[in-house]
């Protein structure tokens, strides 16, 4: 074992090494990350917990856990070498999505970010064929933040998600995810068409719980517009 291994050998359960684990093998089991898609990261001040890429993200264990320091001494972009301060001992290399993941620190300051292929994000993706998901009048909006990380929206705000077209590598969408942050910078979240979505938060608990109610109003906003129903209301209820 190496003096690095400490950073993610720890009996707290709540350590971000043991977090990562528990939380992929929750998400698997609501069909968020199943097929190794998908993922979390969790930013702990100074120092960024990621998962492996390509493995079953419901059989992670502690010691599979890459740490990186925050910031990097050059912002990683999705083609450069990343400083690591420790790697597992296996042959693995982190998450595609972790350039995706930088995005929420550096634009939003967030403490974690989850990537989910939901199915309900990818049908919200497909039947709003413009470059936003809208609804309103659904109390699931109030536990949705602004920009992921400031105060809650209210029942009478309208949630918008931005969607951007997905690429054949998760690395690549880092500008695209980037630039519909900064053109929507309310927006708690960024969709990708026929792919899924990243949610952030300030801590881990926000980014889940936020994750939970976006994919609950992307399920509840498919079913409305497949049933012929308008998701969003013009008068005031
Ligand atoms: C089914 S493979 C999906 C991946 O290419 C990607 O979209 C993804 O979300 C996970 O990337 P990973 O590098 O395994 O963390
Ligand atoms: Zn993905």
């Amino acid at each position: 074992m190496s003096e690095a291994d400490n950073l993610v050998i720890s009996q707290d359960p709540t350590h971000p090494a043991n977090l990562i684990p528990e939380l992929c093998r929750l998400f698997y089991n609501i069909g968020w990350v199943t097929g190794t898609g998908g993922g979390i990261c969790i930013r702990d001040n100074d120092k960024v917990y990621i998962a492996p890429s390509g493995v079953q993200k419901e059989r992670i264990e502690p010691t599979h856990i890459f740490v990186l320091p925050y910031p990097q001494v050059q912002s990683p972009s999705p083609h450069t070498d990343r400083v690591f301060l420790r790697r597992p001992a296996l042959d693995l290399k982190e998450s595609a999505c972790t350039p995706l993941f930088w995005n929420s620190f550096d634009l939003r300051n967030a403490g974690s970010c989850i990537h989910t292929h939901s199915q309900h994000a990818v049908m919200a993706t497909l039947l709003w064929k413009g470059s936003v998901f809208t609804i309103s009048h659904q109390e699931m909006i109030k536990g949705v933040r602004i920009g992921g990380v400031g105060k809650a929206l209210s029942y009478l705000d309208t949630l918008v998600i931005p969607i951007i077209e997905n690429t054949p590598n998760e690395e690549d969408l880092k500008d695209s995810m980037a630039a519909a942050m900064e053109e929507y910078p309310d927006a708690a979240g960024v969709l990708v068409r026929r792919h899924g979505v990243y949610v952030w938060g300030l801590d881990w608990q926000k980014a889940k719980t936020q994750t939970e109610c976006l994919d609950y109003l992307f399920e509840i906003g498919v079913k409305m517009k497949l049933a012929g129903l308008p998701t969003i209301l013009e008068e005031q209820i």
